[in-house]
């Protein structure tokens, strides 16, 4: 999915979000989106999904209906359990039936990882109001990965969760790339999440455009070329760690 000439303001708020902005959100990989609070992450995704429309271009678009879109703070009925959220987020859907709503659903995706699938099994029954804000989050992205579409948005998917659960929630995005060959288009603002990734792109938001594109391999050669603060702090936290 190719986007050029991207430009755009909220109506209410002069600031510029996006200045002509290009980024190729490549098939079939995984991309991950990086910039600093308040660049426009959100923004991008929103534009991607079809919730803000522009007068950008956009070839290969994604039609609506094929991509998933994980936003942030979803606001869900406390008393809701965990088989009840599976049952709207996966009967929504239309791709499976009341009668399917079971946690073995999730047993084929974590047959190398019981501990995921124990959690699982724990969290069917407890009521969302219940679950830690941790526990929410990794039980409804997880959901979000038993369905079958072609472009996977996750906006900060570890954010809140620990350093275990948030590798748990990786290593099911990576199976959706690496298994299912979908696309995926990710915003992360730790460092950790790339290492499960045995390939990705980086796409670096700055200023109203993608000032950065590069493979796993060359990142961070181009990051040390781009010299943007925030940049480096993550590309040394990268080195630091290898
Ligand atoms: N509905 C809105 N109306 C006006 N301004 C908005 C609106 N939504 C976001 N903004 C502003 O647009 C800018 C980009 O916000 P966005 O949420 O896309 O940033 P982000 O890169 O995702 O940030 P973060 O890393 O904190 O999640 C911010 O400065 C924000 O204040």
């Amino acid at each position: 999915m190719l986007i050029n000439h991207l430009s755009y303001h909220y109506p209410k708020n002069h600031k510029i979000i996006f200045d002509d902005l290009s980024i190729n959100i490549m098939p079939k990989s995984i991309n991950v989106l990086l910039g600093e609070n308040g660049e426009g992450k959100t923004t991008l995704f929103d534009v991607v999904s079809g919730l803000i429309r522009t007068d950008a271009q956009i070839h290969d678009k994604v039609p609506e209906k094929d991509l998933i879109y994980q936003i942030q703070g979803v606001p869900i009925l406390s008393t809701l359990c965990g088989k009840d959220l599976a049952e709207l987020i996966l009967c929504s859907s239309g791709q499976y039936r009341f009668g399917d709503m079971n946690p073995h659903l999730f047993e084929k995706r974590m047959e190398n990882d019981r501990d995921s699938f124990k959690k699982v099994q724990y969290l069917w029954k407890m009521q969302y109001g219940k679950m830690s804000p941790g526990e929410r989050r990794w039980f409804t992205i997880l959901l979000y990965c038993l369905i079958d579409k072609t472009l996977y948005i996750f906006d900060e998917p570890t954010a809140g969760v620990d350093s275990y659960a948030a590798r748990q929630i990786i290593e099911q995005i990576n199976l959706l790339q690496e298994k299912e060959g979908k696309t995926i288009f990710i915003a992360t603002h730790r460092i950790d999440d790339l290492r499960h990734f045995s390939h990705f792109h980086i796409h670096v938001l700055s200023h109203g455009k993608i000032v950065l594109n590069e493979n796993e391999r060359n990142w961070i050669q181009a990051a040390k070329r781009v010299n943007l603060p925030f940049l480096n702090v993550f590309a040394d936290a990268w080195i630091n760690d290898n």
